[in-house]
């Protein structure tokens, strides 16, 4: 049987400077309207009318960690502040949109998982069973600071925490509300089944819910699950709960790694490997020839704002990067933080030693794909060949990047079996995975039936 076509998934954010900073300044750019409401509908109906499986919204609860000292850069140049909520935009792009899967980023830190919960299934019903959830912990001191902790707990205790947070909420979303415990029965008088509707009274090392959940089941009960973040604990978080990883992976042999790896914790966690799927991040710019790609791509360059793409990235290397010029060459920076990005750098640059611009070029092309529709078409069959199940789109601009791919790359994959003609029928889970409902051996699914009988 030939491979299935790839998922297509936009991913944006609820700001003006998301990943490809300076972008926005471009001319048809419209990405600093996020505060418009019909920038987003019809952003959505756009991607609708392509066929793609989910707009993928970025989220963050806090500042990255200071560049220069202080955050004045990230005001200056818009980089994710303002920044909006998402959850707030979806039931709109819900009511204007039929199949869009709806992929929301929430932390374990901004809401307590009762409320989350909640507010997670009247999406899903709102939707119908349109609605998923990228599961992170959150990585910056100003975020931790903003609910009212000293500053970020440790790493691994931060996806300890984060199982237990979706563990509450699997409890409320699979083993709170057995099927069929909404009667809604306007002769007999009775609207819900008591006996069929249970507290969870869960007791945990951060939380302590008594429950009953307060919404029904919604089309999927528990949200499609994305993850991302592939650290080692990460990964672990990921095989044990994800549907799907979005992962960043240099290469597509890069990815089969991964892929391998995480699947193979995934069985050692119970689960079936392949109920795990991947979506590796990519940009595209593409041109109706090489040569016009390749000039398109140098633009791009010639945009892109090397010192923000700075002030993004520099805290996964524990230093303020703001105070070296860009020219500094990396041997000259003293880091107790990540010594694998140094070194990933400098076997990104073997013939000199790299700088701080180096850096953030290279940064602002990983994952850049550039050439004709075929050319991309052909990349493309590379990463799905490496056993990647979607692609999420990284915008230069929006709404044009994904006019481009719309218009000029989809056909072409069209043509090739790489990319679907119509949607499916159902939930986006019906439509990932074929199924409305969680898999049996995912955990969540151990609570269905599990607090029947248990006294009140
Ligand atoms: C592709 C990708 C997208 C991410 N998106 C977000 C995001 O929108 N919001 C957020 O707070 N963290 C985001 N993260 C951060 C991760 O959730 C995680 O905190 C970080 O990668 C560290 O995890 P790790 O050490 O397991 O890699 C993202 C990470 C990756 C790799």
């Amino acid at each position: 049987m030939s491979a299935p076509p790839l998922n297509f998934a936009a991913f944006v954010m609820n700001t003006t400077s998301h990943i490809l900073h300076g972008a926005w300044r471009a001319p048809e750019a419209q990405q600093h309207r996020f505060n418009d409401l019909d920038h987003w509908i019809g952003l959505a109906k756009l991607l609708e009318e392509a066929r793609f499986d989910f707009i993928f919204f970025a989220d963050v609860v806090g500042l990255y960690d200071d560049y220069q000292g202080d955050w004045k850069k990230f005001v200056d140049s818009g980089l994710q502040i303002p920044s909006n909520d998402p959850l707030v935009l979806a039931s709109a792009i819900a009511s204007h949109t039929e199949h869009l899967g709806i992929a929301i980023t929430s932390s374990i830190l901004q809401e307590h998982p009762f409320d989350f919960a909640r507010k997670i299934s009247t999406l899903d019903h709102l939707s119908k069973g349109r609605i998923a959830w990228n599961i992170v912990t959150s990585l910056s001191d100003n975020a931790w600071r903003n609910f009212g902790y000293d500053g970020i707990t440790k790493h691994d205790d931060r996806y300890a925490w984060a199982d237990e947070y979706v563990d509450v909420a699997y409890k409320l979303w699979e083993g709170s509300w057995d099927e069929g415990a909404l009667i809604q029965d306007k002769s007999g008088g009775l609207h819900g089944d008591y006996d069929r509707v249970h507290k969870i009274n869960h007791v945990g090392e951060h939380y302590r819910v008594e429950g009953p959940h307060l919404v029904s089941p919604s089309p999927q009960r528990t949200p499609v699950l994305f993850q991302a973040g592939s650290s080692p604990a990460g990964r672990r978080f990921a095989a044990r709960n994800a549907e799907a990883q979005f992962i960043l992976s240099p290469s597509p042999d890069a990815a089969r790694t991964l892929i391998a790896d995480t699947r193979r914790l995934a069985a050692e966690a119970g689960r079936e490997p392949t109920d795990l799927q991947f979506f590796q991040g990519l940009s595209f710019v593409i041109g109706s020839t090489e040569e016009e790609a390749a000039r398109k791509s140098r633009e791009l360059d010639e945009l892109i704002d090397p010192s923000t793409i700075i002030a993004h990235s520099a805290g996964g290397i524990g230093v303020d990067l703001g105070h070296y010029d860009l020219d500094t060459p990396i041997g000259q920076i003293h880091t107790e933080g990540s010594q694998s990005f140094l070194l990933w750098l400098r076997e990104a640059v073997p013939d000199r030693e790299p700088t701080v611009r180096d850096l953030a070029q290279l940064r602002s092309r990983t994952g850049r794909v550039v050439g004709t529709p075929d050319q991309i078409a052909d990349r493309l069959e590379q990463w799905r060949d490496a056993g990647v199940a979607g692609i999420n789109v990284i915008n230069a601009t929006i709404p044009g990047s994904y006019v481009e791919f719309a218009e000029h790359v989809l056909p072409v994959l069209r043509e090739r079996g790489l990319a679907k003609r119509e949607y499916a029928e159902g939930t986006s889970r019906a439509k990932l995975s074929g199924r409305d409902r969680l898999p049996e051996s995912h955990p969540a699914a151990r609570y269905r039936g599990a607090f029947a009988g248990v006294p009140a």
